[in-house]
């Protein structure tokens, strides 16, 4: 099964016609065969400047469900520019950013848990003084129904909501296999396992879509093995945008990937389009020069 053509900037809205080389799937969106009429997420024709220089220029992504879609480039390509534009750390100068067809004026980064985003950073942002569950717990705060004053007061509709925070963190530590750190101080913790508790803050929110900035940086040879094996199944039940310099893991698990060079979209289609695509070749020929 095959995505999309590879296409330069343009047909970026084009819906993969099932998803790509990595497809392990007969339903590629588990509607029955049926698409969204939208992509989940969308940036087009997003440009970015700081002062002189054009960090992004007329740049498009989307990110369909249960699709892996990844941003790769050499250096200074643009690709954290981009995934900031998507966090809304960044506001582009021109561009739109849509949610399942809605336009976002300016989303900013504590809008995106009520759209169903959630991303990880390459700092993990872990709270030193919190243990890992309740790290976790903080991800999910967007199910606690009671405000402060009530949870300051102890009152039951607080207690309750605390109770049922920490059962969603529960069940995401195990899923991540990571739950015998509970009541660990991140600090105390190994690299890969730190790394899975902020992606545990980040999927206890249950988002639909899922960013994921250098995902597998700091990760030995079998921790990034197993990282691939959790995205794809992950992709089962949201989408994933994942900005990474690795090749092998971006390759083996991406359905789609955008290419970017100097701040522009120079490929996007499936790995294996990628691979032979000879602009792809010529930029990363032209990294391997440079250093
Ligand atoms: N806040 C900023 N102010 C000025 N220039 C910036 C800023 N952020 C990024 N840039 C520049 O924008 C360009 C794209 O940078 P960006 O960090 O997005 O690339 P990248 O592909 O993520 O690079 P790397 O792989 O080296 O991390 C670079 O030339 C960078 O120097």
């Amino acid at each position: 099964m095959r995505a999309s053509p590879t296409s330069v900037n343009g047909a970026v809205a084009t819906k993969p016609a099932a998803k790509g080389a990595n497809v392990r799937r007969e339903d590629p969106v588990g509607t029955g065969g049926t698409q969204p009429e939208h992509p989940l997420f969308e940036i087009q024709g997003v440009t970015v400047r700081f002062g002189g220089l054009t960090a992004l220029s007329d740049v498009s992504l989307t990110a369909w469900p249960q699709e892996v879609h990844g941003v790769i480039g050499p250096n200074g390509a643009g690709k954290t520019t981009l995934f900031n534009v998507c966090c809304g750390f960044v506001r582009p100068a021109e561009g739109v950013v849509r949610v399942r067809g809605e336009t976002v004026p300016h989303p900013r980064p504590h809008q995106l848990a009520p759209l169903g985003i959630a991303r990880t950073l390459q700092g993990l942002g872990l709270f030193r003084g919190l243990t890992v569950l309740e790290n976790v717990m903080v991800g999910a705060d967007r199910f606690r129904r009671s405000g402060f004053v009530s949870a300051l007061l102890g009152l039951r509709r607080s207690v309750s909501d605390e109770r049922a925070l920490r059962l969603k963190a529960e069940a995401v530590l195990q899923e991540l296999d990571i739950h015998t750190y509970a009541t660990a101080l991140p600090d105390s913790l190994p690299y890969p396992v730190r790394k899975r508790v902020a992606l545990a803050r980040a999927l206890v929110s249950e988002p639909e879509l899922l960013l994921l900035d250098e995902p597998a940086s700091g990760l030995g040879h079998d921790d990034m093995g197993e990282l691939g094996e959790l995205v794809r199944a992950l992709s089962d039940r949201m989408a994933v945008v994942l900005v990474d310099h690795h090749m092998d893991l971006v390759m083996s698990v991406c359905d789609r990937i955008t290419v970017l060079d100097f701040g522009r979209v120079i490929a996007s289609g499936t790995p294996d389009e990628i691979a032979a695509d000879p602009a792809v070749v010529t930029a990363y020929l032209g990294e391997e020069a440079r250093a």
